[in-house]
């Protein structure tokens, strides 16, 4: 960096693409996606208008359930009432993949659960086809297509929160609407409460986690009905059957494969990491009573010690939407609350209120995400970050993902990742401070590697989970108080596991040079002080003055 010369705005690779602030700015405020969509959708015409033919339930890559799913029981009904068939889709874009660089742990974790649900509900004499758009753009062509070929009159989905699904949802109202023969409906599934309603009290949407927290505590126990869950679509009768068998015939034929990238490396990974996360609705249910039963007491002492693995590993069922967050909750307060819903730390035990507060995370950050589209396009949410300059550092780079930074919870971290899809909280927060703060990389080549290698990976978490700030951790010292006794680190970091006491958190420093050296650990890539001193430099310098 030129001394005095001042950053215009961070350069980036074509994959962590993203348009200028301004741009970003624009659609937060006069475009902002969201409540266009919602002033369409209810400005659409009535559903009663529409001759009803046959009804569609399309399932996205975040509700594969049958269980408590909002638009997929409100399709159920309206065929009921009408007297239709019951028809059900999911339409896959390979593009979308790549572009989002899901991991093959996810994608094969999706496809699983699109298996099961098509089992489920071919038992119920209802289709579930999957439609391939090749290209992202061709996604609303390739759904009117079905809608047409099959004599769809009403179609149901649950709302997806960021910029380009909404986009997508727009452009297939774009599509229906001219003919006034088709009907489209969106519900809210993906939260208890509805993203974007939760207000202060001078009016606009809440910002900041805490009173939010306080808010969506007291929304949820003056409204109990807000964890009412749904049943199963009702089964098609057989002569329905009978009617759509040519769907049942290609929807055998027709599974589609996964694109090479997006496959695992050998059949050996896919079974570690299938065993590890088994796919459909019954596994994530009793995962979650598993945690309720047995975890959950000690949620609250234990959920930043990484070696304790106290915390619930629900996070793929949530981000692929295999168990709703309603069931969740309302089966939290059957089994473990006394039927109350009062999750406030006055009103649940002290573990089951620490982990609800994080369940209110997830439904915060889907909230920021309709409050400010621009998280969801590669954009910082404090837009000043957009203009530090990033360093050019491909060996520490590459050393962050391989786990060989010569941190050792940094690597204990990474290395988790590597070998389970899957990263403990504590260590996600420490990886992503170290490569962005005294690696001083573009934070989002993190983000982006987390979405290449996470089964859970979600965009509203994850985006937000990576959000730039001023706070440095220090690796050391985090470890000393979230690993005590290194355990954690011994389990993912091989070359360590005999090192005895202290030693263990800084080797280098704390081990003669002989010892060290026997190891065969590295040394460490930067010095954490003054790589420290660098960022904090950098930002005052880069951000001062920036006007996003
Ligand atoms: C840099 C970074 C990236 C992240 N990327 C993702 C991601 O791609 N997908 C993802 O689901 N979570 C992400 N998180 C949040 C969190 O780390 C994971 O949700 C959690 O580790 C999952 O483990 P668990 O299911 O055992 O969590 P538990 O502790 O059991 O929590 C229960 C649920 O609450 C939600 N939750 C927990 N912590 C958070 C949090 N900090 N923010 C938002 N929601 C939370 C998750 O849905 C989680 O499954 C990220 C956090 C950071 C710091």
């Amino acid at each position: 960096m030129g001394e005095g010369k001042k950053h215009e705005r961070s350069l980036s690779s074509d994959l962590l693409k993203h348009p200028s602030t301004k741009r970003a700015k624009e659609v937060d405020t006069t475009e902002n996606p969201f409540r266009r969509l919602e002033e369409r959708i209810e400005a659409h015409t009535s559903s009663a208008k529409v001759k009803p033919r046959n009804v569609l339930h399309w399932f996205r890559s975040k509700d594969l359930r049958a269980e408590d799913n909002r638009a997929l029981n409100a399709a159920s009904q309206k065929a009921r009432e009408t007297g239709s068939v019951l028809l059900t889709c999911f339409l896959y874009s390979p593009k979308d993949l790549q572009w989002h660089g899901t991991s093959p742990a996810r994608s094969d974790f999706m496809f699983e659960c699109i298996r099961l649900v098509q089992e489920q509900l071919g038992c119920l004499n209802i289709p579930l086809v999957i439609l391939t758009a090749e290209a992202r753009d061709k996604k609303g062509e390739q759904l009117m297509d079905f809608i047409k070929k099959h004599d769809v009159s009403h179609v149901y989905a649950n709302y997806e929160y960021e910029v380009d699904e909404l986009r997508r949802d727009l452009d297939l109202l774009d599509r229906i609407e001219p003919d006034g023969n088709v009907y489209f409906e969106l519900h809210h599934d993906q939260t208890v409460v509805v993203p974007g309603t939760l207000l202060t009290g001078s009016g606009g949407p809440h910002k900041v986690f805490t009173p939010y927290h306080k808010s969506w505590l007291s929304t949820v126990s003056e409204d109990p009905s807000l964890l009412d869950t749904v049943g199963l679509p009702e089964a098609n009768d057989k002569a329905a059957r009978q009617q759509v068998q040519e769907l049942f015939d290609y929807q055998k034929k027709t599974f589609p494969s996964l694109p090479k990238d997006k496959l695992f490396p050998s059949d050996e990974d896919r079974k570690r990491i299938r065993g590890l996360w088994p796919a459909g609705h019954t596994a994530g249910m009793s995962r979650l009573r598993e945690f309720l039963h047995k975890k959950c007491d000690t949620y609250a002492k234990n959920r930043s010690i990484p070696a304790e693995d106290n915390s619930s590993r629900m996070s793929p069922y949530f981000a692929a939407g295999v168990v709703s967050i309603r069931q969740v909750l309302s089966t939290s307060s059957k089994e473990c609350n006394e039927g109350s819903v009062d999750f406030s730390s006055s009103g649940a035990d002290a573990g089951l209120a620490a982990w609800i507060r994080e369940i209110v995370f997830r439904e915060f950050y889907r909230h920021m995400m309709v409050v400010i589209p621009h998280n969801g396009m590669n954009l910082p949410q404090n837009l000043k970050f957009d203009f530090v300059e990033w360093e050019d550092d491909e060996e520490g780079w590459r050393k962050w993902t391989e786990g060989t930074t010569g941190v050792p919870f940094v690597d204990a971290g990474m290395r988790q990742l590597t070998s389970e899809a899957y990263m403990h909280n504590r260590l996600r927060m420490n990886v992503s401070s170290y490569l962005r703060t005294n690696l001083l990389l573009d934070y989002r080549r993190g983000e982006r590697w987390f979405a290449e290698n996470l089964v859970d990976w979600d965009l509203c978490n994850n985006t937000q989970g990576w959000e730039p700030s001023y706070t440095v951790f220090n690796p050391i010292s985090q470890a000393e108080k979230c690993d005590p006794h290194g355990d954690f680190i011994r389990k993912y970091v091989p070359e360590l596991k005999d090192v005895k006491g202290k030693a263990i958190f800084d080797p280098l420093n704390r081990l003669d040079k002989e010892e060290f050296k026997k190891l065969g650990y590295p040394e460490p890539h930067v010095d954490l002080k003054e790589s420290k001193e660098r960022c904090l430099q950098r930002h005052k310098h880069d951000m001062a003055d920036a006007d996003p």
